[in-house]
């Protein structure tokens, strides 16, 4: 847009290998003790909220496990929805999952959701859950968020805005991460997505009102 586009983009690189280092450097041990922590505040939240349905992702790399999360709402009976990169086209298409087995690797060797027929038919409009949880290499207490700079998460919602305004309740977009992982402040694009919620090990936080995503 301007000419502080470049700058942004610098900042980002840094920021991405700078986070990418420290997230790798924690021992696996202490990251599957720090998500479960964070999985059950999580759970905590969503039995408290009347959430039906939550968007997941199934972790790769050093992020943070959601995988306890994911089966607690499951045992809750909450809907639990995750993503299929369409790499081609830079979106995601979101399906409805119920167990583990339901899932196989897709684009950049992340487990994704088997569809029933393979006929190229991805569903247009994108199914709205109430809760997002995102995964990220750095967050930021206003709410910002960096990711592997593709811009999925980004684009979802751009498409969600787009297809209905606000004739729809806008999810809640809450960044999974270790406390190790917050920043001061994460350098942010127009177009990216903020949280509206943080939770890590130490619980859960929430982010500024003026940064929700659907103002
Ligand atoms: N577990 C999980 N699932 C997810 C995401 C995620 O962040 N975590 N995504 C969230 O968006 C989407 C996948 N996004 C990804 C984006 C980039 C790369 C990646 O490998 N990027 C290269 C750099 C590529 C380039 O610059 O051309 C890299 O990091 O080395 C991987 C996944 C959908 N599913
Ligand atoms: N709504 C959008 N429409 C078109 N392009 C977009 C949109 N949102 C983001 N992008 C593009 O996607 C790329 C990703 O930018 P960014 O660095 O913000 O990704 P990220 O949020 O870190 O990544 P991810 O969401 O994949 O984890 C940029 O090139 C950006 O221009």
């Amino acid at each position: 847009m301007t000419g502080n586009r470049a700058p942004l983009a610098a900042l980002k690189r840094e920021l991405r290998a700078e986070r990418t280092a420290v997230r790798d450097g924690l021992a696996a041990d202490v990251r599957a003790s720090l998500s479960s922590q964070v999985c059950s505040h999580a759970l905590e939240w969503l039995q408290k909220e009347k959430a039906a349905s939550l968007l997941a992702y199934v972790p790769f790399r050093s992020e943070l496990d959601c995988r306890p999360l994911i089966a607690g709402a499951w045992v809750l009976g909450r809907g639990v929805l995750l993503p299929r990169v369409i790499a081609e086209a830079g979106t995601m298409s979101l399906h409805t999952v119920g167990s583990w087995e339901e899932l196989t690797p897709g684009a950049y060797g992340i487990l994704e959701p088997l569809i029933p027929e393979e006929n190229g038919q991805e569903r247009k409009v994108l199914p709205v859950p109430d809760v997002v949880f995102v995964p990220g290499l750095a967050f930021d207490r206003q709410g910002g968020r960096l990711g592997y700079g593709k811009g999925y998460y980004d684009r979802m919602q751009a498409s969600w805005k787009q297809d209905s305004g606000f004739a729809l309740k806008p999810p809640v977009w809450i960044g999974l991460a270790f406390s190790q992982q917050l920043v001061p402040e994460v350098p942010m694009d127009g177009h990216d997505a903020y949280m509206d919620m943080l939770i890590t090990e130490e619980g859960i936080f929430h982010c500024r009102e003026e940064n929700k995503p659907w103002n």
